[in-house]
């Protein structure tokens, strides 16, 4: 069996990946762009406040008007939100006017009712305000043709609300690479069957799907075969129809029935051994023209494998920054066999990272438990408590 290092293995996904994910913009509109990553600049269409409004409900007058307060003005006008209301103030009258309605010419600033007293014809006006008090003035906020948002920025909820309140319609961002997923295994039901003897339910599509999407990507295709070659290259055929890339778990070492390797071998696929534990099985194929990543069965295996192969060029495609190399300080001691970088679950805990179990690679709910991965180089064998590691975030 042939066999390379993580990073020679890397190298060549990403040669592959490269090709199949470059990164290109599409239009989504506003309500729906949450998460994606803008791909262009966005300028403002219009100036923000785009019309001077009242910041209060109250009375809009010329300040000069209040000197030697109370002073009674004559009420020209009622002015509510979403009115036009007169285009100027007369001088010596007041307008009533509510909260987000447009101050006319003339008028620099609002006294709020609290501080008035008033009929349906004349308003006391009992303190002084200097001008511009409780007045939104136009582009106050934003002018039009301002950068609102540079490319590169991950749209939460705070930048939808800007571009919606500008009127923007649709937003430039980076497409997400479209990946499908497919688990194999004879063993595999999904949740909510009863299990036969034998029987597990299927978790590495729940776990790579949802890895896809948390990394900017869009599942496109998810499904699960049994080990018939048959089944399984009808599924991959489907699934290269609708994908940039295609998953798979499982069906790559060393048994009877690995339907994976059997299959794409055929088709110029490489499969090997890199040296990492876990995920040390891997597979590399290319089917017309769409690369097919194939992960080994165990649940963590799969799972350390999109880490460590998948997650960095699915986000560089979706725009994401890449997720910064960390470090932290071992609370205890650790052994690591030679030859092999190692991928130990960790949790992060006040005094560093903490082993949160051993290195088999079915304890799925350890893994769940961790929060990071501990990456032990090949050629280390033994740590310390203290020693520095780097940890990778999950
Ligand atoms: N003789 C050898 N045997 C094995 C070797 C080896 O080098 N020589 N490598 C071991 C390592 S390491 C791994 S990892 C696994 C990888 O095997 P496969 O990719 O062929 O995976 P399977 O045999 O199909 O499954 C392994 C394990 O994982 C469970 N599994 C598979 N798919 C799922 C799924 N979708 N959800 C939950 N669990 C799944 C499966 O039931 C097995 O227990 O090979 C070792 N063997
Ligand atoms: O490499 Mo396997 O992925 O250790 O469990």
């Amino acid at each position: 069996m042939t066999s390379r290092s993580v990073e020679d293995h890397a190298h060549a996904v990403r040669l592959l990946l490269d090709r199949a994910l470059a990164p290109a913009t599409e239009h989504v509109p506003v309500p729906v762009a949450l998460g994606r990553v803008l791909a262009a600049d966005v300028h403002a269409p219009i100036d923000l406040p785009l019309f001077r409004n009242s910041q209060m409900d109250g009375f809009a007058v010329a300040a000069d008007s209040l000197r030697g307060v109370p002073v009674t003005l004559p009420i020209a006008a009622t002015i509510a939100a979403g009115d036009a209301g007169p285009e100027r103030l007369d001088p010596g009258t007041a307008v009533r006017i509510m909260t987000g309605a447009p101050v006319p010419a003339g008028a620099d600033c609002v006294v709020p009712v609290e501080d008035t007293d008033s009929d349906d014809d004349v308003v006391c006006v009992l303190v002084p305000r200097r001008r511009g008090e409780f007045v939104r003035d136009r582009g106050s906020d934003v002018h039009a043709g301002d950068v609102l948002l540079a490319a590169g920025t991950e749209l939460t909820p705070r930048h939808l609300a800007m571009f919606a309140a500008v009127g923007l319609t649709a937003l430039p961002v980076r497409r997400r690479p479209r990946v499908a997923v497919i688990a194999t295994g004879a063993e595999l039901v999904p949740a909510g069957t009863a299990l036969a003897p034998g029987q597990i339910y299927d978790s590495n599509s729940t776990a790579l799907a949802a890895s896809v999407t948390a990394n900017g990507g869009e599942v496109a295709f998810v499904d699960r075969s049994t080990d018939s070659p048959e089944l399984f290259r009808d599924m991959l055929a489907r699934a290269t129809e609708s994908a940039d890339v295609v998953l798979t778990s499982g069906g790559v070492s060393m048994g009877e029935f690995e339907v994976v390797r059997e299959v794409l071998t055929p088709l110029g696929g490489w499969f090997g051994h890199v040296s990492m534990q876990p995920g040390g099985p891997q597979g590399l194929t290319e089917v017309g023209g769409v690369p097919v990543l194939s992960f080994p069965g165990n649940p963590v295996s799969t799972l350390v494998s999109f880490e460590v192969f998948a997650r960095p060029e699915l986000r560089r495609c979706a725009g994401l920054a890449p997720l910064p190399a960390d470090h932290a300080k071992l609370t205890g001691p650790l052994e690591s066999p030679p030859g092999r970088r190692q991928f130990l679950r960790g949790r992060r805990v006040p005094q560093g990272v903490t082993l949160e179990s051993g290195p088999g690679s079915h304890l799925v709910a350890a893994l769940a438990r961790a929060d990071v991965l501990i990456d032990i180089p090949e050629d280390v064998t033994t740590m310390q408590a203290g020693d520095d590691v780097r940890v990778w975030q999950l």
